[in-house]
Order: structure tokens, then sequence, then C-alpha cells
């Protein structure tokens, strides 16, 4: 083991297993048929897709034609547990946002409820109107295909959403005479439509009140709404909700509005103009024959404009008109070359014509749109509308016309749910949507399989149509149309040396339906809150290692495609090695590095990317291909070896000083953190003995001074120096990480020691498996176990509820014993190896309220999150750092180097 050096610490004497019993199942060589045999044991009573709805599939069908590349599949009986729905009809596109709920799932456990009652959370605030857990869709449509919109609504039944004229009902019966939201000029012209085909009406709103109410929310409460982008540089602005107002929003649809914004509700239409959307659209059909606005974009690409621009070169014979600043390739007329050349419409490229009308109305937007920002005197300027559609190019452009004409006093924004504003606005038009109270850390936005390939033309994510997603993959499989792995890393891509110049680089071909891809389900989690004692939630930023930074993407991104094979075999054992479960790793490691290859493509496809929704969007990828728990039955094996050993480790504990034993204790966590099955490095090294000889071998070469080592400081905290008395923390929150050895015989045994001072313990676990994580379901049966050996353990279990349930049956007069602080567990709301810290669930946000110390354990949530993460509190960050390359980055040390960074508060 490279980076190890040779030093014996701790001989855990007569280790039980090397025992018979725990032989055969202990040789982590051997663990390939025992997983497959646990699997099949397991598969019966685990419950597979307890938390997605069974996909009807009866009557499914595809629409149109079978050989067209994404061709829509209608599920006519599928609908979601309820469903609301608004629309924003345009002159050329439907906008449809519609919202989907499940029933409250969540477990009340005797445990949970005791929990919660111990943290005060039980009588909580509770809303007046039902509880907005589900998740926002958005899905577009031609106008021109209306049908396939109403067809759309009605296979989802949509309009059946049990809404009444104006508020919201979820349990209300199916409505025949529902009123549905809706905006846009096509809410008048189709209201008759809608009418006869679905029977219900289009209740209209003023298009501006919601392009307005749709913007405001979008800014105040997703994160990554707002970026800038310049010469192909895509980059998120964090807006400060407090000084949001007043901004110009300039929607850019088949016409233009330019809107002041002063508030919710406050605005003003200051201007606009009728060269928009429309005018691209149209005139580039007649010039070009172009049959799709997309196309003509597509055109774009290629285009160059010089063959029919007139430039100020054409007028000043090469020159640059120095005197007003305006270079030789500036345009001094859009189309201006063609008065003078003796030339037909066919003698121009539709390329040419295409990126000359691109130009022509980019411009003329972002000039119009500055100059009414200072009109009225405003510095930020959002543009929305689905002229812009996520087109580089054009926003380039927009960009350049705002920075050239206000000598860069003003800046020109763009919104990633660009087309949305206004059926956003027309949902929120519905009374008590609850949307408004939502806050930014109760918004989780998520990527569904479809994203990387079909954008919107599946009509909406699908709804736990695990089959119909398998089909998928497999059909662009056999097209040849899929992307395997990542594609090689480009610059980023560069549109052009600036708005008026020719761009040297128009990035690849454009893909046919790039907005709808840059935008996820919104998923509405009103029990998450942000972590009360961060010293500056404001200022906090979870991943520690830059994405932007293209060595370290590209880096990650292989250290991912590699792993990949390794965890499809893990993930199809854990469910039994069946066909079915074949199938789906099959499907599952498609649509992963469907995900890598258009992340690698465009890395903020998906807002800011950090290395930790990286290793997120792989649980979440696994979870949507039905993999409950890739690592279920590795965690069980190591977790009965790891307990078959806690005794021995206790007593010897036990035997040691206050001081030695605290050093012990905090070495074994360091070691026991070798346990990670998502490391390249560990997984290789577990080929080469059993659990218990890796954590023996670990704990050797356990050597001091380790890499990053502030355990004299902590020490001091812990056990007072000089005249210092020491004095117990009140309550100390353990955010655990693996199972087996890093729990049981790392934090546990950590838990205790804390325990035995006087110091509450909170367990903090996920919510949700990611690779051998512990989660707090597993938690309280593996601490009743450890339990049963050790009386602090015991107690202090029982006080804090932990054990309800559990079977212990010690006697040991512990009854005269005072009452023990309580341990206790909860779950941290993710389901991901790293955390971030602005979203975490409401029990772990109530026990961090009265907490004075935190233990941030493991690579994914003290070195890839948190590292630089400041709390109110004392915080001790350890980790066995099991990367190199992280090693050299973060500490500039090697594999298996540890960090034990102490950080009291200030
Ligand atoms: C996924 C992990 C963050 C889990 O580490 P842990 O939090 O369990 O210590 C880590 O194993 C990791 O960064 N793995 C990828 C890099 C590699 O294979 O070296
Ligand atoms: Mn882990």
């Amino acid at each position: 083991m490279a980076g190890l050096t040779e030093h014996p610490v701790l001989g855990i004497t007569d280790i039980k297993e090397e025992s018979n019993e725990n032989k055969a199942t202990d040789k982590v060589v051997r663990e390939e048929e025992g997983e497959k045999e646990m699997a099949l044991i397991a598969g019966n009573s685990i419950h597979r897709s307890g938390s997605r709805p069974q996909l009807d599939l009866s009557g499914a069908a595809i629409q149109g034609n079978f050989e067209e590349k994404d061709p829509t599949i209608l599920l006519p009986n599928q609908s979601d547990d309820i469903s609301h729905l608004a629309l924003d009809i345009g002159g050329s596109l439907i906008k449809l946002v519609y919202f989907s709920r499940h029933a409250d799932r969540s477990s009340h456990d005797k445990r949970k409820m005791s929990i919660k009652e111990r943290l005060g959370l039980l009588n909580g605030n509770r809303r007046s109107y039902p509880i907005l857990g589900g998740r926002l869709h958005f899905v577009k449509f031609e106008t021109n295909k209306i049908n396939e919109c109403l067809d759309f609504i009605s296979s989802k039944q949509l309009h059946r959403g049990g809404m009444d004229s104006r508020s919201w009902h979820p349990e209300a019966p199916a409505n025949e005479n529902a009123l549905i939201k809706a905006t846009g000029g096509g809410a008048y012209k189709f209201a008759d439509l809608f009418k006869e085909r679905l029977g219900v009406s289009l209740d209209k709103e003023d298009e501006m009140d919601c392009l307005v109410a749709g913007a405001n929310f979008l800014l105040k409460a997703i994160r990554h709404e707002a970026f800038t982008h310049i010469e192909g540089r895509k980059e998120f602005v964090q807006i400060d909700h407090n000084d949001l107002f007043p901004y110009l929003l300039v929607n850019i649809g088949s016409g233009v509005s330019m809107i002041k914004v002063d508030g919710d509700g406050k605005f003003q239409r200051v201007s606009g103009t009728n060269v928009g959307g429309g005018t691209y659209w149209g005139l580039g059909k007649l010039l070009t024959k172009c049959k799709s606005f997309d196309e003509l974009l597509e055109l774009s690409q290629r285009g160059d404009n010089r063959t029919i621009d007139m430039l100020v070169g054409d007028i000043y014979g090469g020159m640059d008109y120095n005197k007003i600043g305006l270079s030789a390739s500036t345009i001094a007329s859009s189309f201006g070359k063609a008065i003078s050349e003796n030339k037909e419409l066919e003698d121009y490229r539709p390329e040419d014509i295409s990126l000359s009308l691109l130009r022509m109305i980019s411009y003329n937007i972002g000039q119009i749109a500055y100059l009414n920002a200072l009109r009225f005197g405003l510095k930020r300027i959002f543009f929305g509308g689905f002229f812009i559609r996520g087109h580089a190019y054009t926003m380039d452009t927009i960009s350049f016309a705002v920075h050239f004409w206000s000598k860069g006093d003003a800046q020109a924004m763009f919104l990633r749910h660009e087309g949305f504003l206004g059926a956003l606005g027309a949902f929120m038009s519905y009374e008590k949507h609850g949307l408004d109270d939502l806050m930014v850390h109760q918004l989780v936005e998520r990527f569904p399989m479809g994203a990387p390939y079909i954008g919107g033309k599946i009509h909406g994510p699908p709804l736990g149509d695990l089959n119909e997603k398998i089909s998928w993959m497999e059909k662009f499989v056999q097209k040849g149309t899929e992307i395997t792995a990542p594609v090689p890393m480009a610059p980023p891509g560069t549109t052009g040396l600036g708005g008026f110049e020719v761009p040297s680089s128009k990035g690849h071909s454009l893909r046919s339906d790039a907005s709808a891809l840059n935008v996820g389900v919104l998923h509405l989690v009103p029990t998450l809150e942000v972590f009360p004692i961060l010293a500056d939630s404001k200022t906090y930023e979870p991943n520690t290692i830059d994405l932007a930074d293209h060595s370290e993407l590209e880096y990650w991104f292989t250290v991912l495609s590699e792993h990949l094979p390794d965890l499809v075999d893990k993930a199809v054992a854990s469910e039994g090695g069946t066909d079915d479960a074949k199938r789906r790793g099959d499907a599952f490691a498609r649509a992963f590095s469907a995900h890598l290859a258009r992340l690698m493509e465009e890395p903020t496809a998906y807002g800011k990317l950090g290395l930790a929704n990286l290793l997120e969007l792989r649980e979440e990828c696994l979870r949507e291909f039905q993999f409950v728990d890739a690592y279920r039955s590795i965690k069980q094996r190591e977790n009965e070896a790891s307990l078959a050993v806690l005794p021995d480790l206790l007593m010897e504990l036990d035997s040691m000083s206050e001081e030695t034993r605290l050093l012990t204790l905090i070495e074994g966590v360091l070691a026991a953190n070798i346990f990670d099955w998502g490391s390249r490095a560990c997984v290789d090294l577990y080929h080469k003995g059993t659990i218990i000889e890796i954590y023996r071998m670990s704990r050797k070469k356990m050597q001091r001074p380790w890499r990053v080592d502030d355990f004299d400081t902590f020490k001091g905290r812990m056990l007072g120096s000089g005249d210092k008395m020491p004095h117990p923390h009140k309550r100390a929150l353990l955010f655990v990480d693996n199972s087996g050895a890093d729990i049981v015989l790392g934090m546990l045994p950590l838990a205790r020691e804390l325990l035995r001072r006087g110091t509450e313990v909170v367990l903090v676990a996920n919510s949700l498996p990611a690779l051998n994580d512990v989660t707090a379901m597993e938690l309280p049966d593996i601490v009743a176990e450890a339990a049963k050996h050790c009386d602090i353990l015991r107690r202090a279990a029982e006080a804090g509820g932990l054990l309800v349930d559990a079977m212990i049956n010690i006697q040991d007069g512990s009854k005269e014993k005072p009452p023990s602080v309580p341990l206790m567990v909860v779950e941290n709301g993710c389901g991901s190896p790293c955390i971030d810290l602005r979203q975490v669930s409401s029990e772990l946000a109530a026990a961090a309220k009265d907490a004075d110390l935190i233990i941030l354990e493991g690579m994914g949530r003290a070195l890839h999150t948190n590292f630089n993460a400041r709390f109110k509190c004392d915080a001790l960050k350890l980790a066995m750092v099991k990367n190199q390359r992280l090693a050299e980055k973060l500490i500039k040390g090697n594999i298996y180097d540890c960090v034990c960074r102490y950080e009291p508060s200030s």
C-alpha cells in the first residue's frame, strides 16, 4: 500500500473472525458468490420500487412515424397521483408546466417519532395548505402541432387534476369542468378546441403578469437560474434575493417585450420590438426554405455573414473607422452587400443568410434592451423567451451588443428556464399553489435519463416507466445513436471573437432541442432546510474541487467512466443477477454514460457542476433504474465481520489511559475509513485480504503526524490542557460514512467515548443508500447489535429512543446507574456520498440547533465537500484520502494520507 509506513499501533487480541463460522463469509475475494446468494435471499423481502409509482403501460403506443429518431410515446392510461397544469400558448410554441404530487410516503415508525419528539419536531409549524411535496415538469410543443399537446394532456389526465376555478384542492375528485390556467394569445385562439377535445375551459391570465411572476419565482427560488454568456463561456450568477429589483426583463418570443420589474406584481412594459423570434423564423423560412426554427439555427452554425452583410471595411477599403471606434469587421449594414452585388437569392448560401439574420435580430434586441435599461437606470437585463433556446451564438451576440453599447456598464443575463416564464407564471396564478413560499433550499433539480437524449421530445418526463426507459436505451443502441463514453474534451465552445467579428468556431452541430436539455424536473421538498450552524450560509460552497478547471473535469469523468463496469456488476448482483437486473444494469450504464457525455460536451448543461453533483447523479441514475441498494450484501457482510470484533476492541480501549484512548479512537476512525467501495485503489486492495486483515493493516500503518494533523488542539479541547479543565460538549453531530468497519470499529467507538463524557450524540446518516455508505434506516440495528456488548451504548441508545424495536437482553444491574445522555440517529436528507449543507432534512436541522461539535467523516463529506466549510461550533474533519490526485491537490500528500482537521468555533 503506497504511502503508508510500517508502524504497529493496536494489536486487537483474539480476533474472532478466524472462527469457522465467520471464515466462509469474511473473505472479500469470495464476495461475488456470496453476494449472489445473499441477493437471492434478500430479493424476496426487498420492496423494489417503494418510492415510485408503477407505470400503467396498457395501451402504450408510439405516436407518429416509427422510424423517426425520437418518436413520441403516449401512455393513455398512465397518470401520476395528482397533477396540475398551466399553459402558455404562444405563436410558435406551447409551453406546459405541470405539477405531480405523490402521497406522503415518509415513514412514521416508532423510532423516528421518538427522535422527532426529542428534537421538538412533532408540533412544528404545519402549513395551512396541503404540503407541496412533488415535482414540477416542463414540456413544450410546437403550436402548429397542438393536437399532440392535447393528446399529451389527455394521456396524462392533466386536465382532471382536481382544480376548481381558482384554488388548489389536491384531494378533490376528478373534475370534468376544470378550469386550466393559460396565458399567451393561444389561450384565446384555442379556447374552443380545448373545450371540445378535453371538456375544459381555459382560465386566461395576463401575459405580462405571468412573465413577471415566472421570472421572479425562478430568480428567487432556483440557485443557478441566471447566467452570463460571453464568448462561449457560461457563468452562473448568484442573485441576492434582497437586491433583485429593479431589473429589465426582455422576453423574446415571436415579438419582443421589455418590462421594467420593480417587485412582485409591480412592473411596467416599457418597450418592445416587432423584430423578434418570429421575424427570424419567418424571414429565414422565406429566404432559406428551412422547415423549422431549429433547422434554421443549425444552418447559422455554419454560416459566414461577411458574404452578405456590408462591413465597415467594405466601405472604408478594408480599413477601420478609428475615429468613431468601429473596426473594419463591424457590420455597417445587415444584408447591405446584396444591394451592390449582382446576385439572386439562390447565389447566397442559406447558412450565410441565416447567420446574417440571426446577428441582425440579436444585435437589434440587445441594443434596444440596453437603451431601455439606460432610460430607467437599470443595471441588470434578463433575457428570456424561446428565441434564445440555449443557443450559444445568440446569447453571445446579445451579450456583445449590451456590452458594446453600454461600454461594459450593463450586463446581459440569461435564464435556464428561459422559455417557461409565462407558463410558470400562469401556474403561479392558481391560488394557494404554495410556490410563493418555497425557498431555494426546498427545490432539488434532477435530470432524468431522457435529458441527454431526447430533451422535450418524449412528452414530459416519464413517470416511473422503467420498462419504457430501458426500451429507449436499447432502441438507441440498436440505432447506433447512443453516446457510450464521454466525448473528448473540447475547449470551451467559443462562438466567436465577439459579436461584431466573424465567428471563428461556432461549436459543433446544434442539438435539435438544445433548450429543453437544460431543464430538469424540479422536485419540491418542503422539508429541506439550510443547515443552521453554517458560519455563513450565503458564501457557503459545498464543492471543494472546481470542475470549471477542465483538467479536473476530464480526470473525474474518466474515474467515473472506469468505475462503471464494476458498479454495474455490483448493482446487478444486488438484485439477484436476474435477466431483468442485467437489462436494467445495461440501461443504467448507458444512461449514466450519456449524462457524462452530455456534461463533457457542455459542463454547465445542468447548472453549476461540482463533483458532488456528479456523484449524486450516478446514485440518482441507479435509482431511476430501480437499483435500490447496489452494495446491500457487501454492507451486510462487512457489518457482521466488524461487529464480531467490536467487543475486543472496546475492551482494549477501556484498558487505556484517557489520552491514549482518544488518540487510538481517532486513529481508528481514519484507519477504518479505508473501506470505501467508491475508490478504485481501495477496491483493488480488498482482493488482498479479509476485512479484518485490511483493517488491521490500515491501523498498523497509521503514523503521526498525519498529513493534516490538528489532533493536539482537539485533544486540548477534549481533555483540557494545563490548568484548563475540560468541559464536555453538549451535543455532537457525527456525520458517518461507510458501513462495516468504518461505522462499527471507527465512528461508534468514538461516539461511545463522547457519550461516556456526557455529550449527547446524534449519528447523521444518509436517507438513501449511496455506494457502501450506511443509511439512517440501517443504523438502529447496527447500534442494537453493538449495544449487546456495551452498556454505555445500550443505555444511550435506549435514552435516545433507538432501541424501541430491538431485542436486547442484558442483565447488568444498570438500573441503579444515573440516566445516560442520549444516542440518536437522524437522516441527512440525501442519497449521495457527499453532502450539500444548504439542503438537509428538517430532522438534522433541528438536531443541529443545540450542537456544539460537528464531526464530518470520509472523503465525500469532509473532503470533496465541506473541506472549506466553516461552522458556528467546533468542527472536526476526519478522512483518509483514497485517491492520489486528490491527495496531491488538496493536501500536497499521497494516497492513504490522513486528514484530521480541527476548527474550533470562533
Ligand atoms: C466516492 C467517494 C467520495 C467515497 O469516499 P468516502 O466518502 O466513502 O470516504 C470516493 O471513493 C471517491 O472519491 N472515489 C472516486 C475516486 C477514486 O476511485 O479514486
Ligand atoms: Mn462512503
